[in-house]
């Protein structure tokens, strides 16, 4: 696939805007990262890419072609989805839904062939899933489903690939694997991101969203820049960008907001929260301190 383009997408619920005028080029083998604030739309654009949302308003067209033309299946066999909800319905195993990756490409009740098999088997070795294949999918951590769907879209072949908070659940060494496996690949990624050093890393162009609105567009460090932190989420901090260009951000915090926190803490250690459980309390408020400062020198 060479381009998705979105012209003047805008789309409401319930009487309110939730995109509004969205124009936007996606490459075929770039990654674009999608970036914003909680509730800004990030979501929901994608979902119009991937029709669970119906357009409302604006057109969006893939290679030229407007996407309400493209029949569903066709559409599948180019895009590739990872959403953010995952429970399935029926008790499918890991190995079922790796295999589903293929249903785009097979007539009603056909059956999965070898090379299916083999296809399935290489893509849950490479997410690191092969040895889970007969465990249920319902009973997955958030993770290791996260990793199956990986898998499911690895096998589908895609041309185009839309992955909404890819790296939400995963440990910091699945997140890293996730972003360089579907970089990897060499096609078009669009994906709704959080973490802004992981989105500078890894994309070529990011989109900051907020309010339904585009607010940038641009490369890494165009992107992900002091100002933006501060207009876009409300938050202080130094970005440094290194010789290859790729922004690296420090969020600021106020050190007495840690100290005030110490003084509470000390305050509250060892006092009963729930009035019968003291011991418990003062080890989960000890726990909190202790990931503070941890976060803290990590700072
Ligand atoms: N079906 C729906 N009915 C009502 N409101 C909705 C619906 N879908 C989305 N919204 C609202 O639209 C806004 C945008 O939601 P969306 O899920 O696109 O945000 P997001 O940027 O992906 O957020 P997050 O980072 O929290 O995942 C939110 O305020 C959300 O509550």
């Amino acid at each position: 696939m060479q381009e998705i383009r979105i012209e003047h997408l805008a789309f409401s619920i319930g009487g309110r805007q939730i995109l509004k005028d969205i124009s936007l080029i996606l490459g075929g083998h770039e990654f674009v990262g999608l970036i914003g604030p909680n509730g800004c739309g990030k979501s929901t654009l994608l979902k119009h890419l991937y029709r669970v949302n119906p357009i409302q308003s604006g057109q969006i067209f893939m290679d030229n072609v407007p996407m309400k033309e493209i029949n569903l299946k066709n559409a599948a066999q180019k895009i590739a989805v990872m959403g953010q909800f995952n429970r399935m319905d029926f008790d499918f195993t890991v190995l079922d839904i790796a295999l589903m990756g293929r249903t785009p490409y097979k007539k009603s009740f056909e059956d999965d062939t070898e090379e299916d098999y083999n296809m399935a088997r290489e893509a849950l070795e490479r997410v690191g899933m092969w040895q889970a294949r007969e465990r249920s999918f319902n009973t997955l951590s958030g993770g290791e489903q996260q990793r199956g769907l990986l898998a499911r879209a690895l096998v589908q072949e895609p041309e185009y690939l839309i992955l909404d908070e890819p790296t939400n659940h995963l440990d910091i060494k699945y997140q890293l694997e996730l972003l360089k496996i579907v970089k990897g690949l060499g096609v078009g990624i669009v994906a709704a991101l959080h973490d802004m050093n992981l989105a500078a890393a890894f994309c070529d162009r990011i989109c900051v969203l907020k309010d339904g609105v585009i607010q940038k567009m641009g490369t890494p460090a165009e992107v992900v820049t002091v100002d933006t932190l501060r207009t876009v989420y409300g938050v202080e901090s130094s970005v440094e960008v290194d010789e290859h260009h790729i922004p690296f951000v420090r969020y600021r915090v106020e050190p007495r907001a840690y100290g005030q926190l110490h003084v509470e803490n000390s305050i509250h250690r060892g006092a009963s929260i729930d009035g019968d459980s003291s011991v418990s309390a003062g080890v989960s408020i000890q726990s909190a301190s202790a990931n503070v400062v941890a976060h803290r020198e990590s700072l």
